[in-house]
Order: structure tokens, then sequence, then C-alpha cells
């Protein structure tokens, strides 16, 4: 067995030097008429049974350029297969070889993700890793989530995914999510969710929507400087403020207009430290569709099957252009690392069942957001206050 383990390692070694002399990350010496190669120094060759995968830890030799290895990623990929990951900085990176490949057809089952949400305040669900194990990460220290992808790439199933995690995990004294709608299709599945304020789809609608989280926000500002506290979660007790999810699918619709995207701006630069996340989904999210200042406040990126390599690489997702069309739920994600990720499928039916548990009667408060922005405000204060079933709007 180990003669077996070593003849692996050994094997393992020989092919990452086949690999570092075709990608051209060598240094050369002369000595005489001689020319010496010397190659990135390979430390530990690791079998993680376990991990379901091998670790290569290698460092390069000073003076060889790290944006080569990121380059030649490719010939990685040719000598090791596509189920890879290579992470490292200036000199240090573990290589690391997945025995097998990322699963294509995962079904959502939220039994299995329990373990995984366990101290996460603000779980959000990305997908599974090629070692099998899924990646949940805290909107509270990676805030602001964008999804983009085309047209049948399995965008509503990530967002039924995320949405309908965040619904089973924290109760509906922790969590307040308000929906824009921009084509009144995905969210309408959300509409009698206790946890659900309002589902909109209008530009003026939405700006309503946009405003009193603004207030909110400001609201819980002046909280935290009454109180000294860097961010919600450290207020007393009887000051505790619940975490808000402002979601907007289809973000182009609202794309031309101003006032819109200033609120997005200000909530995606602000909203952390006041519990309040923004999760915004699209086909693309190119300058047209959202402001490239706001663009860098979200952390965690995902990206499905990308329209085009321009669209992948605005969010640091390269690759996604080449996610295969029948490849539903695969993904890149950006979150300071670039992971690819499968993302479990959740049909619109099985999330219904889900949810059912949530769903509550709610009235019907069509005119609340007709007006002006404190008429708006008051109304919705009332409306909470009354506490006549939670807002809901049928446009
Ligand atoms: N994670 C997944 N795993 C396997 N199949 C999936 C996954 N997500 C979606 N699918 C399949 O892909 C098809 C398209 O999914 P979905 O409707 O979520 O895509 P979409 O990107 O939202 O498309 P559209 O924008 O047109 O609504 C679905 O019919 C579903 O069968």
């Amino acid at each position: 067995m180990q003669i077996k383990q070593y003849l692996y390692k050994q094997k393992m070694r020989n092919k990452l030097l086949d690999c570092f002399r075709s990608s051209g990350i060598y240094l050369t010496v002369k000595r005489g008429d001689r020319t010496i190669y010397i190659y990135p120094k390979i430390h530990a060759v690791v079998n993680k049974e376990k991990e379901n995968c091998t670790e290569i830890k290698f460092t390069l030799l000073n003076g060889l350029d790290p944006s080569e290895v990121k380059k030649k990623m490719f010939v990685f990929q040719q000598y090791f297969g596509r189920s890879i990951d290579l992470k490292g900085d200036l000199k240090k990176y573990v290589l690391t070889i997945y025995h097998s490949a990322l699963s294509t057809n995962l079904v959502y089952k939220f039994k299995e993700l329990q373990p995984y949400l366990e101290s996460i305040k603000f779980p959000i669900v990305v997908g599974q890793k090629k070692n099998s194990r899924y990646l949940v990460l805290d909107a509270l220290e990676l805030p602001h989530v964008i999804i983009q992808g085309v047209s049948g790439s399995g965008k509503s199933s990530a967002i039924r995914v995320i949405l309908t995690t965040l619904i089973k995990t924290l109760r509906p004294e922790q969590l307040d999510i308000y929906c824009i709608d921009g084509k009144k299709a995905e969210f309408q599945l959300f509409k009698k969710v206790e946890h659900v304020q309002a589902v909109v789809h209008s530009n003026k609608h939405a700006k309503n929507i946009l405003n009193h989280v603004c207030k909110i926000m400001s609201e819980r500002e002046d909280l935290q400087e009454t109180f000294d506290v860097p961010h919600i979660d450290d207020l007393p007790e009887e000051h505790k403020q619940k975490y808000i999810l402002v979601a907007i699918d289809e973000m182009y619709e609202y794309m031309d207009d101003k006032a819109i995207q200033e609120k997005i701006i200000k909530i995606a630069s602000k909203g952390r430290s006041v519990g309040i996340i923004l999760l915004l989904s699209a086909q693309r999210f190119d300058a047209d569709v959202i402001d490239t200042k706001a663009r860098a406040n979200f952390n965690i990126r995902i990206s499905l099957r990308a329209v085009d390599r321009v669209n992948a690489r605005l969010l640091g997702t390269d690759g996604a252009e080449k996610i295969k069309g029948d490849n539903f739920g695969r993904l890149i994600l950006n979150y300071g690392d670039v992971e690819e990720l499968q993302s479990p499928h959740l049909t619109y039916e099985k999330a219904k069942k889900l949810l059912n548990p949530f769903f509550v009667s709610k009235g019907n408060a069509k005119e609340v957001f007709e007006d002006t922005e404190n008429k708006t405000e008051s109304i919705v204060n009332k409306a909470i206050e009354k506490n006549d079933n939670k807002l809901d709007f049928f446009l």
C-alpha cells in the first residue's frame, strides 16, 4: 500500500514537472555551453482520500511571473483534467486535482445543506464543490450578491435555492425580504411567504421599496451612532434589528432608471453594517445594467453560462462563457477566490412545497406604494404596526 502511494506521488510530481516544462514556467541558467532549467519547487504531494482530491504544493522561483501561472491554466488542465483548482499568489501555490468531476444533475436537498448552515448568520448557498462539499457563504462577511446567466442557464433555480434556504433557515423575526421582479415571474412564488414584505414590478413601486429600505438604513445608522457599535448585531437586545434582503430579478428592466440605480449604489456601499443585503440577477451585468461603482461592492459574483467573454470577465468569472448549453446550474463563482461549482436544482413545484409551511394569507395592499416618499413610508409603517398582514402587491 505504501509503495503504491509512493509511486502515485512520484507520478504526480513528474507530471507537474512536465506541465511546468510545457507551459514555460521555469528559469534558465547558462553554465558554459549548457542550459540548465530550474523549475518551481514542489514541496508536497498529499492524497486526501476524504476530500476526494490530491493536493500539490509548489513555490515559484524569484523572477518567475505569477501572472504566467494563471495564463497557463489550460496547460494544467491538459495534464490533470478539467477538474482542478489552482490557488496562490506571488510565490506559493496549491494545485488541487479532484478525483471525480462536478455532478451534472444535483438535486436540492435541504437536509444535505443543514450542516453547512450552522454558524452562518446570513447564508447564501452557492453550490457543490469538486470535493462534493457545499459552499455556503455569509453575506454579512461578503456582502451583496450578483447572479448572471443567459436564459436557460439555471438562474431561476439558483435564485430559488438561495431564497428558499434563507427562508427555511432564518425565522420571520430575523429576516425581511423585499422582492423586485423585473419580469413579474420568479418572485411570484414567494409572495405569500411570511418573511416577504413585498413583491413589486413597476419602476414606481420598485423606487418606493428602495426608498423605504434606504430610510430603514439611515435609521439603523443613527442607532449605530447612538450606541457606538460597528454592526447592528452589536446593538443592545432591546434594539435588535432584523436582517433585510432586497432581491431584484431581471435587473436590466430598471437599467435606465437613475433613481433606482442611485438607491442601489447607496445600499451596496452602506448596507452591510446595518444588515441589509442586495441580491441582483440579470443575463449580464455590464455598465448599461449596473453602475460600475456599485458593481465593485458586490462580493459574491455568480456567473452561470455567460453571454460572452466580456461579460464573464466583468464579474471576474472568466470561463463562464465556455460553460456548455446543456450544463444547467454549472457556474463560476468569484468571492475573492474563483471556483467552479454546481448549483443544486430546485424546481418551482418543489420550492412551493418547501415554502408551504411559511405561507400566510396577506391583505391586498395594492395602493400602498402609490404616492410620495413620505406618504408611502407612513403607510408602510402603519401597515407593519397594525400587523395587518405583510405588504403584498398585485400590480
Ligand atoms: N441546477 C440545475 N441542475 C440541473 N438542471 C437545471 C438546474 N437549473 C436549471 N436546470 C434546468 O434548466 C432549465 C432552465 O432553468 P431555469 O429556468 O432556472 O433557467 P433560467 O436561466 O432562469 O432561464 P430563464 O431566464 O429563461 O427563466 C430548467 O428547465 C431545468 O430543467
